[in-house]
C-alpha cells in the first residue's frame, strides 16, 4: 500500500491498539446512502444460502446466511468446496468503491454474512486461505444491529481476548499479520436482537484457485 493511500485512509480510520495485529477502525463511515435502506435492500434482494461446514468429519449448517460476490476470476475454496462468485450488483459496486476509498485498498470480492437474530453467529476463525495471500487486507462493513467481534490470539495465552463492538456503518480493516496471529468470531446472544449484515471485502489473488 502506498504512502498516499495510507494518508487517505488515515483521514477516516483510526488504528486500534491490539498487539500482533494491524487494525484500522471507524465507528461510522460516510456511506452516501441510508444504512437502513441498504440493509433492507440487501436482505430482500440477495440470493441467501445456508452453507454447510465440515467439522471433525461431520457436516453442520452454518448458523447464518451468506452470499459471495466478485469478479469472475475471484474463485475461492472453503471447507473443501470451490465457490464461484455472483457478479457484483450496482449497489455492491457502490459500497465497494466507498470502502476502497475509506481504506485505501482495492478489493475484487465481497462475502455477505446475514445474522438474522441473536442465535446467528460465526465461530472463531482466521481468514487465512491461500488465495487471500500471506498478509490479506480485509475490510469489514457492518449494517444493522450492533454485534461484538471477539479476537483471540492463536498462540499467546498472555494476551486477553479483545472485544470490539461493530455498530451500523462501522468499518474495520484487518491487515498485516492480523490473520496470522489472531482468530475472530461473533458469539451467539442470549438476549433478543435484530438483524445484522456484515460485508467483508477481500482481494482474491486471480488464478490461485482452479475450478473443480
Ligand atoms: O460478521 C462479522 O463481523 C465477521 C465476519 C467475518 O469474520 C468473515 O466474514 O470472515
Ligand atoms: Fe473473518
Amino acid at each position: 500500500m502506498g504512502q498516499q493511500n495510507e494518508m487517505f485512509a488515515g483521514a477516516t480510520l483510526e488504528p486500534l491498539p491490539l498487539e500482533d495485529a494491524d487494525l484500522l477502525f471507524s465507528s461510522r463511515i460516510q456511506l452516501g446512502l441510508d444504512g437502513a435502506d441498504v440493509l433492507r435492500v440487501l436482505v430482500e434482494q440477495t440470493p441467501w444460502a445456508q452453507e454447510t461446514i465440515q467439522l471433525y468429519g461431520k457436516r453442520y449448517l452454518q448458523p447464518r446466511l451468506t452470499a459471495w460476490y466478485g469478479a469472475a476470476e475471484a474463485r475461492y475454496r472453503y471447507s473443501g468446496k470451490t465457490y464461484e462468485p455472483l457478479p457484483f450488483t450496482p449497489l455492491l459496486l457502490q459500497l465497494k468503491q466507498t470502502v476502497e476509498q475509506a481504506s485505501g485498498a482495492a478489493y475484487n470480492s465481497v462475502l455477505l454474512n446475514y445474522y438474522r437474530d441473536g442465535a446467528d453467529s460465526m465461530g472463531l476463525h482466521a481468514d487465512d486461505e491461500p488465495e487471500l495471500g500471506p498478509m490479506p487486507c480485509i475490510a469489514s462493513l457492518s449494517l444493522g444491529e450492533t454485534r461484538d467481534l471477539y479476537f483471540r490470539h492463536r498462540h499467546r495465552r498472555d494476551l486477553a481476548t479483545f472485544k470490539l463492538a461493530l455498530p451500523s456503518a462501522s468499518l474495520l480493516v484487518m491487515r498485516g499479520r492480523t490473520q496470522a496471529n489472531w482468530k475472530h468470531g461473533i458469539r451467539k446472544l442470549a438476549r433478543p436482537c435484530g438483524a445484522r449484515l456484515n460485508l467483508t471485502f477481500r482481494w482474491i489473488q486471480p488464478g490461485s484457485v482452479r475450478p473443480g
